[in-house]
């Protein structure tokens, strides 16, 4: 299957802080492909490089435009979109104001459709500091929805949810996957929620790719273990 989304050689620094070494990186259609890595590997770093929200070095490439050179917005007009560690969703506006303003950028509204999959057509009118933290994720999840984008860059969506609410999350992702074709990237560090619906990982560690594969074979890597547990015990 032909990639949507190939990285190639992404790297950046911070100063001395080498928080990307040459990552390459593919996702194809309709997969969920997993992102993972102790804390401070380079995960949320790599996704604001290939989102162009943080200037990198490498090659992005989307279907066949190479898009490295392109602003976050034309990225996200082209079909390639991204959620936020914290929740990028307005406080003090309603839900539907939300809505409203993220179909503004795109050329097809399926603001209803979204609406519904995430049953928030009961607090359409209610601002959003009002409602649960599970539905602002679900807010947030639909709004980088807006306009089905052709990949999705998820960073840590499961964050802060309950455990019932981060499988709920989990079948949501697998089913934009699934049904929408969408190549989806995902961040995240609850490995219940990573096993569920991811069917390959890439490993991160102190900014290099440690390791790609099938969950199975990843989870019992030695070098994943000692690179989490320092220690392959
Ligand atoms: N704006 C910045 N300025 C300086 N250093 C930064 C900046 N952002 C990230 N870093 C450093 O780059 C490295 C990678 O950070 P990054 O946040 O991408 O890791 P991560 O894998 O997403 O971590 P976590 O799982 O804790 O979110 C770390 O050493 C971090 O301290």
């Amino acid at each position: 299957m032909t990639a949507l989304l190939q990285c190639r050689n992404i790297s950046k620094s911070y100063g001395g802080v080498h928080a990307l070494q040459k990552v390459d990186l593919k996702v194809e259609p309709g997969r969920v492909h997993g992102l993972i890595g102790p804390n401070g590997a380079g995960k949320s770093t790599f996704i604001d490089v290939v989102s162009g929200r943080t200037r990198g070095s490498g090659t992005v490439i989307l279907g066949d435009t190479d898009v490295s050179g392109f602003a976050p917005n034309r990225r996200r007009r082209m079909g390639l979109s991204r959620s936020f560690q914290r929740t990028s969703i307005f406080p003090a506006l309603t839900v539907r104001s939300q809505f409203e303003l993220a179909a503004g950028w795109v050329d097809n509204d399926n603001t209803a459709d979204l609406i519904d999959m995430f049953n928030l057509r009961g607090v359409l009118d209610v601002r959003a500091e009002e409602i649960s933290y599970g539905q602002q994720r679900l807010v947030d999840l639909g709004l980088a929805l807006v306009g089905t984008p052709r990949v999705l860059l998820l960073d840590e969506p499961a964050a802060g949810l309950s455990a019932a609410e981060s499988h709920h999350l989990a079948d949501h992702l697998l089913d934009i996957a699934r049904r929408w074709n969408v190549a989806v990237l995902l961040v995240e560090h609850d490995m219940d929620v990573i096993f569920k619906v991811c069917d390959v990982l890439t490993v991160l560690e102190t900014g290099k790719l440690l390791i790609e594969g099938p969950p199975e074979s990843v989870r019992s890597d030695p070098k994943v273990i000692q690179a989490y547990f320092g220690s392959t015990a």
